[in-house]
């Protein structure tokens, strides 16, 4: 009488053990010892699956419920919303790419040693130079960042500076260009 059992390895193929008895049934020794070597080296697959998604919702079980798990997830997630948030000043290279084509179209760097820039406009008169502001304010405010500006009849003085990284950031690149592409439109 022969005997097969199949255990599932590593690869997930399954090998196939013929075990060989002898006429009155007696399995060879050498048989038994292959078994016990065997199945020293190889859990049954089922016992492999069990304790495998046993472990597995233990762990996500415990894991779940630790509080250091829980400061760990809030830790992250805030430090990722934080990374998100946190504004930065405009990088050396940012300032040679962006800042220098604004310096040579009209905008100045502040000279009272604010890290900021500045640009005087002059309109045809006080309700061109309103008019102008009013548009600016509406992208500033879309952008939620403003402008520092002066305006006397028909002369306007802007200051870009952003308070939050107390210097020039992106945002007082972009408000510039908007101010520039707003202000060649009207001397079109
Ligand atoms: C509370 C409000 O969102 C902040 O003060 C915004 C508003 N507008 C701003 N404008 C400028 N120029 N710099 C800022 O840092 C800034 N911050």
């Amino acid at each position: 009488m022969n005997i097969s059992f199949a255990l599932r390895v590593k690869s997930s193929k399954s090998v196939t053990f013929r075990l060989l008895s002898d006429l009155d049934h007696h399995f060879h020794p050498r048989s038994i010892q292959q078994i016990s070597s065997v199945s020293k080296l190889v859990k049954p697959v089922s016992t492999i699956k069990t304790s495998t998604s046993s472990l597995s919702s233990l762990v996500t079980r415990n894991l779940s419920t630790s509080s250091t798990y829980k400061q760990a997830k809030d830790l992250s997630e805030n430090s990722v919303k934080s990374r998100k948030m946190a504004p930065k000043g405009l990088t050396s290279d940012e300032r040679d790419q962006l800042l220098k084509p604004l310096l040579e179209s009209g905008w100045k760097m502040d000279d009272s040693g604010r890290d900021a820039i500045k640009k005087e406009l002059v309109f045809k008169d006080f309700i061109q130079a309103f008019g102008f502001m009013s548009s600016v304010a509406l992208k500033a405010e879309k952008m939620n960042h403003h402008p520092e500006w002066f305006n006397c009849y028909n002369k306007l003085n802007i200051l870009l500076s952003s308070h939050d990284v107390n210097g020039l950031s992106e945002r007082d690149i972009k408000l510039a260009n908007f101010i520039d592409k707003a202000w060649s439109q009207i001397n079109k």
